[in-house]
């Protein structure tokens, strides 16, 4: 393994300039704390980018898509080929995704982390595969070290090519059949839980298919256990190839200081790979939403994370993440635009 795509090299926020930070959202003409969690989250984005104006350039939704080897199991409702038709209609523009960037200006790039059959003949869909669906995570490893590498290497050269552009925001989906039983099982062994407390409904699955999607997790545990020796260790054995290259893509998002906005359940699993990687990415991390999968809050919970957004949302694809751009557009802009009460003649309410 190459040490030089493990190592990420991410600034802490300072907290130095904080009490600058707050004496400015202080003085804003409203009653102190009274914009709740836009006022956390412009100190979060101030910490990022200084104290000045903040910015928020570009925003950019990145949908990693990938399929793992246990939906042949059938643990959602449906098989592995919904994968590729649904990057086929983010293609076309027709998926939930596509609508709600669409309409927030957000730009939306899919990249495919190694679905089962590449789509042919539509125009951008950016090529990182690293197979054709990972292993089947309750028989064998969901992929090599080796494939994590890789994953993790393609992944910061996507970042750094939107960084480049000049992008300082990425958003974080995801696009997988069967990916809700990797990233409880990743949930699982991170978290050092029992699996009935990580495992949930995904796509809306019935009783019994849920007790199926149980025991093949508890056995994908139970049989990597002892090669389970770091986070690495962990995203191999348990996958799948779009969580790996989400891990990778926020790591070197946060050596970049770009805001990172994650998305749900699956995407969650990813940060907190990430932070187990360097407790440092948490700094850049903003929380979109809650999702309805079973065991998200307990993530969150965990990362100490307060998402802006509780929907009722199950989807994935960053849906939560595209809904809250403008919250955190908002946020950017109460700070940089809002009259001080100096500037307003108002008297100060401190
Ligand atoms: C038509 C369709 C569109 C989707 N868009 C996102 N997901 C979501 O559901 C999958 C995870 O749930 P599970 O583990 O139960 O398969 C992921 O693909 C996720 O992005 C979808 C699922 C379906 C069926
Ligand atoms: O929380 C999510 O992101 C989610 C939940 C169910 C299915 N797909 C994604």
């Amino acid at each position: 393994m190459s040490q030089s795509s493990l190592s990420f090299q991410i600034e802490p926020v300072s907290k130095a300039q904080d009490h600058v930070i707050q004496q400015k959202i202080d003085l804003k003409t409203k009653p102190p704390g009274a914009l709740g969690m836009l006022e956390s989250l412009a100190l979060q984005i101030a910490r990022i980018q200084g104290p000045q104006q903040l910015q928020i350039v570009k925003p950019t939704m990145l949908v990693f898509a990938g399929d793992h080897g246990i939906a042949a199991e059938g643990v959602s409702i449906a098989p592995s080929e919904v994968t590729h038709q649904m990057v086929q209609n983010f293609a076309h523009g027709g998926a939930a995704i596509n609508v709600f960037c669409r309409q927030l200006g957000f730009t939306l790039e899919v990249i495919d982390c190694g679905i089962l059959t590449p789509v042919e003949g539509v125009e951008g869909i950016i090529d990182q595969r690293l197979g054709a669906g990972t292993g089947a995570i309750h028989l064998e490893p969901a992929m090599s070290l080796d494939s994590v590498d890789k994953g993790f290497a393609m992944a910061r050269e996507l970042i750094e090519r939107h960084h480049q552009a000049g992008c300082n925001l990425v958003a974080f989906g995801e696009m997988g059949i069967g990916n809700t039983s990797s990233a409880a099982a990743i949930m699982a062994a991170m978290m050092q839980l029992e699996v009935a407390d990580c495992v949930g409904r995904g796509t809306g699955i019935n009783s019994e298919t849920l007790a199926r999607k149980l025991t093949l997790v508890e056995l994908a545990l139970l049989s990597h256990q002892s090669a389970m020796t770091g986070p690495k260790q962990v995203l191999a054995c348990l996958g799948g190839f779009e969580i790996v290259q989400m891990t990778g893509a926020m790591l070197a998002a946060a050596e970049r200081k770009m805001l990172v906005v994650v998305d749900g359940f699956i995407a969650t699993a990813a940060a907190l790979v990430a932070v187990t990687i360097n407790a440092n990415v948490r700094d850049y991390l903003i929380f979109a939403h809650r999702s309805e999968e079973q065991g998200h809050q307990r993530m969150l919970a965990h990362l100490q994370a307060k998402p802006l957004l509780s929907l009722g949302l199950r989807l994935g694809e960053g849906t939560g993440a595209a809904l809250a751009l403008p919250l955190i557009q908002a946020a950017a802009n109460f700070y940089n635009q809002m009259a001080s009460f100096s500037d307003a003649g108002i008297e100060a309410v401190v």
